[in-house]
């Protein structure tokens, strides 16, 4: 590894650095303030875990903003993380936390999505979905412009399903819509491309960086085998900007929730407000905005399917989180009863 830009202070002033890849005992850091810099490793505590400004002690991920201080040895050591303004969230497979950031402080989620074949709405609206909840700003970007007579045409329909969210219609081949999106590369700003295999990520973020920064094969299927041991994963792009490429956020698993299902579905929501009944469930009730809306060709109907769909796996996720929840609370308990018996016990018989 080269040395990096800008050493640490010496003077007890811990250095604020960005996360480019987190392993399990050592993170690679890049100056905060020069995400292009080369890399520096930085030590993790034992447990792999740093504190939040509010105690909470997480592993650090991809995007994160740390501290860290140099030791006797001139080692560099993270020592706290900072607030995340962003996170992208997956379900955890493992029962003991909720859920994992897969990548913090993410400015802008390119959707991406081909022409050819037709674009999916029902995915668009997932990914925007999984992108609002992130808390970065989702940008619709229509792929394979080359492929379609009408591109425009057909970019016109996606927006009525990515309501108050830029879209940009391209092509890598004959260079259509490029600008634009170049646009969004400005200094400090990290952006993360998410969409289905084939839909031209790649394809993009390399024609951005007139470079190969990110592998144009698919993902084994164990999820293994692109990033080699030493790759950053926070790639550094013309203009200042950064792409998130790991594993884990290219899509899969990744969590609704509530909220951002109201700014997906901004549409039937407003709609919903009007209905007569609080609890109306758009289906017989008298007085139903939604239904109405549906009758008079305002609202297509795929769009209520797809918010109930949506609605449905926020809602079990709640559920499953919850009952999680619930268990470590359990789990918590009976290991403090345990430890506070046992102090008791050794209290009770003091040895010689
Ligand atoms: N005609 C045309 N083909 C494109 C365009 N962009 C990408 N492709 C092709 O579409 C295929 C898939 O592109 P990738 O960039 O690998 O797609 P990806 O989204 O990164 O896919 P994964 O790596 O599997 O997630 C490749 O054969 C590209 O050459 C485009 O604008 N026009
Ligand atoms: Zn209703």
């Amino acid at each position: 590894m080269t040395e990096p830009a800008v050493p640490p202070v010496d003077d007890g002033t811990p250095l604020r650095v960005r996360v480019v890849r987190a392993d399990r005992g050592a993170l690679l850091v890049v100056p905060d303030d020069d995400l292009g810099a080369a890399a520096h490793r930085a030590e993790l505590p034992r447990d792999g875990l740093l504190p939040l400004p509010d105690g909470t002690r997480v592993p650090p991920t991809v995007g994160d903003v740390v501290d860290v201080e140099v030791d006797a040895t001139g080692a560099w050591r993270a020592t706290a993380l900072h607030t995340r303004r962003t996170a992208v969230v997956r379900d955890s497979a493992g029962r003991t936390s909720l859920e994992q950031a897969v990548a913090a402080n993410v400015d802008v989620v390119l959707v991406v999505e081909h022409l050819d074949p037709e674009p999916d709405l029902g995915r668009v609206e997932r990914l925007l979905t999984l992108a609002w909840r992130s808390g970065a700003r989702p940008v619709v970007v229509l792929t394979k412009a080359d492929l379609v007579p009408d591109a425009d045409g057909m970019a016109a329909e996606v927006a009525q399903v990515a309501i108050g969210v830029d879209m940009h219609v391209v092509s890598v081949v004959d260079g259509t819509g490029l600008g634009p999106v170049r646009a969004l590369l400005t200094p400090g700003v990290a952006l993360v491309a998410v969409g289905p295999s084939g839909a031209g990520k790649s394809s993009l973020v390399n024609e951005l960086a007139g470079r190969e920064v990110m592998a144009t094969h698919g993902l084994r299927a164990d999820g293994r085998g692109r990033h080699t041991t030493t790759h950053r994963q926070l790639v550094p792009l013309p203009g200042g900007a950064v792409l998130v490429d790991t594993p884990g956020v290219r899509g899969v698993g990744l969590v609704a929730a509530p909220e951002a299902l109201d700014a997906t579905f901004a549409d039937v929501t407003a709609l919903a407000a009007r209905c007569r009944f609080s609890d109306c469930a758009h289906v017989t009730e008298p007085g139903c905005a939604v239904r109405a809306a549906i009758e008079s060709g305002d609202l297509p109907e795929r769009r209520l399917a797809s918010w109930r769909k949506l609605a449905r796996e926020a809602a079990y996720a709640a559920r499953r989180a919850d009952a999680r929840l619930a268990a470590e609370e359990r789990a918590r308990w009976k290991r403090v009863t345990r430890e506070y018996h046992q102090r008791l016990r050794g209290a009770g018989s003091p040895r010689a």
